[in-house]
């Protein structure tokens, strides 16, 4: 059996995921037309690439259909439930920064802290008759944060892009987003709580645990570790 790697096809992580295992001795190419999603890899035998979008790698993973796969660290504590039990963490590959971050309009002087806007959503619901509204395509690793800080009168609002605009729009009064230079942020007069991010993501090469590992994937993947460098 071929050892399987998902690695992202498109998007902002793709090339850097490339230069990152070329920069390794492990070439990686696309094979056939440039909108034909498969690929080859040179340098290590046995290894068979998968051409995905960062999106579906977590769920690949999950379901053992890839051996190992590269997205965000971000998107596998979103999109698989108990995530350390599906799949463990190779290395961090040291690009693809951003933090998950929840925001607020600048002019909510005082909100600063998740305790602020407990303070603050417990007015909104007294003053409006509903929950305050937080704008986010994170709902699993938000929910879970505010209820490990002990904030509980807001509601979700499923935004699968352009987050920030939402308070603009008036479909939410807080966002919960990734950020990495803070412009979108900055440009829609939001700012961050002053406040460690929810989680701090990088790209990741991942292990899928329930992929069918047999003797040849398995020293395939020893082959590989050698290869890029990864201890024990
Ligand atoms: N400035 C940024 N904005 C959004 N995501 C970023 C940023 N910097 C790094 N990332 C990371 O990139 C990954 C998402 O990449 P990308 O948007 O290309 O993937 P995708 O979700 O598969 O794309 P698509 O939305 O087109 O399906 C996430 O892990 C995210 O944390
Ligand atoms: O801190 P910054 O450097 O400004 O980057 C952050 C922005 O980039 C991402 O959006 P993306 O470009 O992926 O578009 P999207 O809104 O469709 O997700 C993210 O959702 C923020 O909106």
């Amino acid at each position: 059996m071929t050892l399987k790697l998902g690695v992202p096809s498109k998007g902002r992580l793709m090339e850097k995921t490339f230069d990152w295992f070329a920069a390794r001795g492990v070439a990686m190419r696309l094979a056939g037309a440039e909108r034909e999603y498969s690929g080859a890899v040179e340098g290590v035998e046995g290894v068979e690439l998968v051409l995905l979008s960062a999106g579906e790698i977590p769920r690949e993973l999950g379901a053992g259909r890839i051996h190992l796969g590269v997205t965000g660290s971000d998107l596998v504590r979103e999109r698989l439930p108990r995530w350390e039990d599906q799949v463990s963490e190779l290395v961090q590959m040291g690009f693809g920064h951003a933090d998950l971050i929840i925001a607020v309009p600048r002019f909510w002087v005082d909100v600063d802290t998740l305790d602020d806007l407990d303070a603050a959503a417990a007015a909104f619901r007294a003053r409006h008759g509903h929950r305050l509204r937080i704008a986010t395509k994170y709902h699993r690793l938000i929910r879970e944060h505010l209820r490990d800080a002990g904030v509980a009168d807001y509601q979700l609002v499923d935004s699968q892009g352009a987050t920030e605009g939402a308070v603009k729009n008036e479909t939410a009064e807080a966002v919960a987003d990734i950020t990495s230079t803070g412009e979108t942020l900055r440009a829609n007069h939001l700012k961050v709580l002053s406040e460690p991010p929810v989680h701090r993501s990088q790209a990741t090469l991942f292990r899928s645990r329930s992929a069918g590992w047999d003797d040849t994937t398995l020293g395939t993947l020893q082959a590989l570790k050698t290869r890029l460098d990864l201890l024990d």
